[in-house]
């Protein structure tokens, strides 16, 4: 697989305060990689700072080239933590909104009747005001608004923040096979390594701002005591 994203030296700052501090790491074309740490490691910092939504130092190479400030149009596109569907559109409308964030002209009602055929339950639900959609169904509009854009990397903030277990599991379902289905590359920034474990290939754990290991493998992803190991600097 060809690497696509080459996150080199990153750093973020909040004034006097470092949030980032040099992280780098690749991902390869296809690939679902779950960035990993407790509250405060910097995983918002990082998605922002790839889909350059914050300032940072560093590069964020993708597709071999420096990644443009508007990141959309160049495929890439952050979903933020919190789900933030419009609740008073409906969830078509929503998808409407999804497909003018990028200013290329293509027919939106292509893209939505694809997005609808693998995601029967938001196809059922279209002229259904947004607000009134389950927690997990909300999470999966938000997805699949971003996918409106015709992303090549998306990337995911907390997709299991607030769900219930029944709406973990679906949504995980569904993600599993997001890249197969959308051929695109994921980024997951997720607190809940048990999510992280079942949806993406391999794990990248962060503490403080800093990448502590890149190549967790699924195994190390779904064991809370291994984490905590690497997290504390022992082998
Ligand atoms: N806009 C901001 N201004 C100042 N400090 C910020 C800002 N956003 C984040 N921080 C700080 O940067 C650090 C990293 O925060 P970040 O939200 O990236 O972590 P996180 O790993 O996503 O945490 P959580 O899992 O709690 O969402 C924290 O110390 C946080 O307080």
């Amino acid at each position: 697989m060809s690497q696509q994203l080459a996150v080199r030296n990153l750093c973020v700052r909040y004034g006097a305060a470092i949030a980032l501090h040099g992280v780098s790491f690749d991902v390869a074309t296809g690939e679902c990689v779950a960035v990993v740490g407790a509250n405060g490691a910097g995983k918002s910092t990082l998605g922002k700072a790839i889909a350059r939504l914050v300032p940072a130092t560093g590069e964020v190479r993708y597709g071999g080239r420096e990644l443009p400030r508007d990141a959309v149009r160049a495929g890439v596109v952050y979903v933020p933590e919190g789900r933030m569907v419009f609740p008073q559109m409906t969830v078509e409308d929503n998808l409407r909104v999804g497909a003018f964030a990028v200013r290329r002209a293509f027919d939106w009602r292509e893209r939505r009747d694809v997005v609808f055929e693998r995601m029967p339950r938001l196809a059922e639900r279209a002229r259904v005001r947004a607000g009134l959609l389950s927690g997990g169904e909300q999470q999966l509009l938000a997805i699949a608004r971003a996918l409106m854009a015709r992303p090549s990397l998306l990337v995911l903030d907390e997709p299991s923040l607030g769900l219930s277990p029944a709406a973990v599991r679906s949504v995980s379902e569904f993600l599993a096979e997001l890249g197969r289905e959308f051929s695109v590359t994921t980024i997951v920034l997720e607190q809940n390594t048990a999510f992280a474990a079942r949806i993406a290939d391999r794990g990248v754990l962060l503490r403080l701002g800093e990448v502590v290991e890149s190549r967790l493998s699924k195994e190390e992803l779904a064991d809370p005591r291994r984490l905590q190991q690497k997290a504390d600097g022992q082998p």
